[in-house]
């Protein structure tokens, strides 16, 4: 559904996004995850088409994509734009004419779901929350075959983030929509999300599929003076005390000295953005 090569897109001369390869899984959930200034929202962006790549292309259902956004495509963008002077209702109306494939239905469906913000209120009357649910509305109306959310759990609250993830779920499962979907939340996410991509620094550290990445890692807990044992690559290691914690990628047979666990999603990520952190050249371990 979504391929992206060597992707890259630089502002002036601060490189935001370099040499991005990876491909989408149709009708799955992945997850976009990285810290602040990573280059999600540029990757969102790009694959969007309202940005255009310095280097490298975008391919969406076979098409390419190169600032213009493709019809199968829907963009929840984290600045929710929407026409401050519009009723709700206007907007939904909008998005009736504005798109060849809509469904009114869906569209009030979402909203009445979310909490039901009321379809005479102006958009710039509404609060950040309100505003996401009205603009998450739209995305959804569009049917999209590919939907790319941006922060959409960032300012829900928790009833309306449980009902976004509900009705995230039963789209992929009722339309078999692809979601590219950014968050800080991983917590939130890691229930729907079967695939991961992990961007720090403008560079993908990590592709695939959350089962598949989670058990090509080890979390290894040892004595401090212990070898490390043998692996393609440690990802993190920490030695407080008499104890050594390894986060290692391909570990083959692991010495009885050392307790071997497959990690949650939170502690790889969170090993690979501390690993990053602290080293000049971090692991760019594949596209
Ligand atoms: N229009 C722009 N002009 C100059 N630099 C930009 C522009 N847009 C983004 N950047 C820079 O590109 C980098 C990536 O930004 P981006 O918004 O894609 O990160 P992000 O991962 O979405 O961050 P956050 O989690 O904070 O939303 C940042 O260093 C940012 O300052």
């Amino acid at each position: 559904m979504l391929s992206v090569r060597g992707l890259g897109r630089r502002f002036g001369s601060k490189r935001a996004l370099r040499d991005c390869s990876f491909t989408l899984p149709e009708g799955r959930v992945s997850a976009l995850v990285g810290p602040n200034g990573a280059g999600k929202s540029t990757l969102l962006s790009l694959v969007a088409g309202l940005l255009l790549p310095s280097e490298g292309t975008i391919t969406v259902a076979d098409a390419p994509v190169r600032g213009r956004m493709h019809p199968d495509v829907a963009f929840l963008a984290q600045s929710r734009p929407l026409y401050g002077d519009f009723t709700v209702a206007e907007t939904l109306r909008a998005g009736a004419k504005l798109n060849d494939r809509w469904s009114d239905e869906y569209a009030r469906q979402t909203l009445n779901l979310l909490s039901g913000v009321a379809l005479d209120r102006r958009i710039r009357q509404l609060s950040a929350g309100e505003r996401t649910q009205v603009a998450l509305a739209v995305a959804f109306g569009r049917l999209p075959k590919l939907l790319l959310l941006d922060e959409p759990l960032s300012d829900l609250d928790p009833l309306a983030r449980d009902e976004t993830l509900r009705i995230l779920m039963a789209d992929v499962a009722e339309r078999g929509t692809t979601v590219l979907v950014s968050s800080h939340l991983l917590t939130d996410l890691s229930p729907v999300c079967d695939h991961l991509v992990l961007l720090d620094r403008g560079e993908l550290r990590l592709a695939g599929d959350v089962e598949d990445t989670l058990h090509e890692h080890r979390l290894l807990v040892g004595p401090a003076g212990a070898a490390a044992p043998a692996a393609e690559q440690v990802i993190e290691a920490n030695r407080t005390g008499r104890q050594a914690m390894l986060l290692v990628r391909g570990a083959g047979t692991v010495p009885a000295e050392w307790e071997a666990t497959v990690p949650e999603l939170e502690q790889l990520v969170l090993a690979y953005l501390r690993a990053s952190r602290t080293s000049a050249r971090p692991p760019v371990v594949r596209g």
